[in-house]
């Protein structure tokens, strides 16, 4: 992969400290994104959709696109296979979009050692891991036990932020997203992915 374009946004956080819901909060901020759409074996919630949310198959499916190299990066996550597909993020790069992942720690780290020179990325988690409890129960899309889980691997997750270069706490939603559209600015700076001449321009006019 050409790692001269594009730029690369990864977030990572623990189950329920927020980052779908930072992200839909910022993107009508950030300029020529765009969204990586995982594929997993999980079953879909209520109101997510295909090819939007995720790319929802099953195991055997999942299995043979790792055999056929289609994976960037690939994860067991809580139980289930998360990846994302190289083929649409060559594309996004190629266009030099900035491509915003969320994934979890294990797949930072892969994606970290394979395209170094153009990953930023910040570790979201909430004030606390009751906070974390209270908003998995009250989002209301998983069971008990799914909860649980997810809880239980929270706490071994927030061990890996330090690996991160920014760390946001998901407190209050607005500074949160604050902070979300600075890191991203930071990434697009940090690739070179902005228009001069359109900045210099603007600049002028005002
Ligand atoms: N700053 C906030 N204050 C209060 N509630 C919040 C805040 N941010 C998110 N929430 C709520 O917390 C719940 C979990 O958020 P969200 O689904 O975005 O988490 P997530 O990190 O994307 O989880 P997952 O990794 O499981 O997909 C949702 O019900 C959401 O409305
Ligand atoms: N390594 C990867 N992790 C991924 C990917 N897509 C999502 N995720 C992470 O999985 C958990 C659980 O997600 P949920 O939607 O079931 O709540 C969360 O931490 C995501 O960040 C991926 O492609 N690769």
């Amino acid at each position: 992969m050409n790692e001269k374009k594009g730029a690369i946004l990864i977030l990572s956080g623990p189950s329920g400290c927020g980052k779908s819901t930072l992200l839909k909060e910022v993107y009508k901020d950030i300029a020529d994104y765009y969204f990586s759409i995982s594929t997993t074996t999980r079953d879909p919630r209520v109101g997510e959709k295909d090819g939007v949310d995720y790319f929802f198959v099953t195991k055997e499916e999942f299995e043979k696109d790792i055999e056929n190299g289609d994976f960037l990066e690939y994860a067991k996550v809580h139980d289930n296979y998360y990846g994302t597909s190289l083929k649409p993020i060559k594309k996004a790069l190629e266009d030099e979009k900035l491509v915003i992942f969320d994934i979890d720690v294990q797949g930072h780290e892969i994606v970290r050692k394979k395209l170094d020179s153009i990953v930023t990325s910040v570790f979201i988690t909430t004030p606390s891991l009751k906070v974390l409890e209270s908003r998995l129960n009250s989002r209301n899309t998983d069971s008990k036990e799914i909860i649980e889980k997810r809880i239980k691997n929270a706490k071994g997750e927030v061990e890996y932020f330090q690996n991160y270069d920014y760390l946001i706490i998901n407190d209050n939603l607005e500074i949160a997203a604050k902070q979300l559209v600075c890191i991203a600015n930071i990434a697009r700076i940090k690739s070179k992915l902005f228009d001069k001449s359109k900045i210099i321009s603007t600049w002028l006019e005002n």
